[in-house]
């Protein structure tokens, strides 16, 4: 264990604004130094208290002192002179202020949200308390915790695996029941025990084919049975496959179903964007090629997240801007669930063959919606005869008026049916997590390689180098207490807020 668990670190932990305000204490001298700064309404200090309790108090500042020793601190430190032996009592008089009256939580190791002794301090929410109660606690010993480190402690406490940490991250971000209902799975372990068992399969294949090595003068000796191996190697592939594959639906909750809007130049795609975020996102104008980047937003619609992606109009261009952009048109098209195409009614006719020759390819496998924008303009029977003209193309069609709202809610109301997200149960296991879904992804691979290994009859050498590889790529996912890289741990953690 790295030196700086040994550090009481110190954060705010609720959002600004509130009534109330959190700060968390936690580390070893976690209680010791919240006792300093605290004096209980009544009955016995902190240190001597029951762990899961709150007491009732006010914290108080030794106001007069602690501004002259600070600033007398500071002024040493700058001189290159701090000497921390020196202390406070050469300084008179004391004069106590009251901070706040305060509720204050305890937690004693290993059983708090770290595994380490911890206190929470709650405190009227004024930031310029919460700030007193911070500089209190940090001249007492306390380190201002970096982002994400008190769930970095809880892993490397073996309180949560780290595909469960990342999960509390999730947690906080989710916005919606299902991005809510996955974070709260995966935190809860499902997720974890799924691969632990996956890897402790293999674990035991590993070392049955490492000790032929250890008997390898006796050629004919084998511990593991092939068939039972390669029927092992079979069942894994199968179940991380079906992991990896649900990242599909897993992203398509957690960052939202890509729907890509399409269509000519001037079809109004912008318009329905706003219309559709409810905000001027994108710029509006009768100026053809207007959009010549991809614009990306969401929205929430009964509980579905939709990620819209407002594309280049498509038109044949001389300018490489626009081309470039047109061309990533079709790269978001390729990546996105739906595909609202976007026909302008006044000029539908113009164009369209060309145009569907140029966009069917890219349709395959996506649910496609035509809209027939700027439907205020037309007349009943015009409708009529442009539903004449495209009934052969096998997809759902819309009138719409992006800039008269008409027609918006029942586009909506598609968009829903069009998400098609799998209902989630709460035992389903879905990624969604791409460090887990490229880890899954080594996974596959190395398993192709043992089964690939065991029909060509290689060596048990060879083949358990591929087991073991599909081992640590599992194992980088649930990772308990320690075994990952600090770049790793660096790059989830550092993402996370403050006081978290
Ligand atoms: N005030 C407050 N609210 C909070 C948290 C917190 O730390 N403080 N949490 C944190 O982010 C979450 C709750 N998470 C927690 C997880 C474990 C323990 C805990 O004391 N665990 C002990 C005892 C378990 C038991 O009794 O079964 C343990 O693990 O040994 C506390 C909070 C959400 N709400
Ligand atoms: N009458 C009418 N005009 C519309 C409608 N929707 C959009 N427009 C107008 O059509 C013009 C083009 O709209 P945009 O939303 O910029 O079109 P776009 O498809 O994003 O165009 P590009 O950026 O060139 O690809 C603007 O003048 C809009 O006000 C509609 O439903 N009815």
């Amino acid at each position: 264990m790295k030196m700086i668990n040994q550090d009481t670190i110190c954060a705010i932990a609720t959002a600004q604004g509130g009534a109330i305000g959190i700060i968390r204490v936690s580390g070893p001298k976690a209680i010791e130094i919240t006792s300093r700064i605290f004096i209980p309404a009544k009955g016995k200090p902190l240190t001597e208290r029951e762990p899961y309790t709150l007491t009732f108090g006010k914290i108080c500042a030794k106001k007069r002192e602690i501004n002259n020793t600070l600033s007398r601190k500071a002024s040493e430190i700058s001189q290159g002179k701090s000497d921390t032996s020196q202390k406070e009592e050469s300084i008179a008089p004391l004069v106590e202020e009251v901070i706040d009256e305060v509720l204050i939580s305890l937690f004693r190791a290993p059983h708090s949200y770290t595994g380490e002794d911890s206190t929470e301090i709650m405190c009227h929410g004024s930031s310029y308390i919460l700030q007193q109660v911070m500089q209190l606690l940090i001249y007492n010993g306390c380190r201002a915790a970096l982002p994400g480190e008190y769930t970095q402690r809880a892993f490397l406490n073996g309180k949560m695996d780290l595909s469960q940490a990342e999960a509390v991250a999730d947690l906080i971000a989710s916005s919606s029941a299902a991005t809510h209902r996955l974070a709260m799975s995966q935190m809860r372990g499902g997720f974890s025990k799924e691969l632990s068992g996956l890897r402790n399969q293999l674990l035991h294949f590993t070392s049955l084919m490492e000790l032929e090595l250890d008997f390898s003068d006796h050629e004919e000796l084998e511990f593991a049975n092939r068939d039972e191996l390669s029927s092992l190697a079979t069942h894994i592939e199968q179940v991380i496959a079906r992991l990896a594959h649900s990242f599909n639906v897993g992203n398509a909750i957690k960052n939202g179903i890509p729907v890509a809007i399409i269509g000519e130049t001037n079809a109004g795609k912008s318009t329905l964007l706003n219309v559709l975020l409810n905000e001027e996102k994108a710029i509006v104008s009768d100026i053809h090629g207007t959009t010549r980047d991809v614009i990306e937003d969401t929205i929430n619609l009964q509980g579905i997240t939709f990620r819209f992606i407002d594309t280049a109009g498509i038109r044949q261009t001389t300018d490489t801007i626009e081309s470039l952009g047109i061309e990533r048109t079709f790269q978001k098209m390729d990546q996105a669930h739906v595909i609202l195409w976007m026909i302008d009614s006044t000029e539908a006719q113009r164009r369209f063959e060309e145009l569907k020759a140029e966009v069917l390819p890219h349709c395959e496998g996506k649910k496609v919606i035509i809209l027939f924008n700027k439907s205020d303009l037309l007349l009943a029977t015009q409708k009529e005869e442009l539903s004449a003209i495209f009934t052969d193309m096998k997809v759902e069609k819309l009138f719409i008026s992006a800039k008269k709202r008409e027609n918006i809610t029942i586009l909506e109301k598609k968009l829903v049916q069009a998400a098609a997200l799998p209902e989630i149960n709460q035992n389903d296991i879905i990624i969604t997590n791409v460090r887990h879904f490229e880890a899954l992804t080594r996974a596959l691979d190395s398993i192709h390689r043992v089964q690939e290994g065991l029909q060509l009859g290689l060596s048990g050498d060879l083949v358990s180098e591929d087991l073991r590889q599909c081992i640590y790529e599992l194992s980088e996912i649930v990772a308990e207490g320690g075994i990952t890289s600090e770049e790793t741990l660096q790059n989830i953690f550092q993402n996370f807020c403050i006081g978290k």
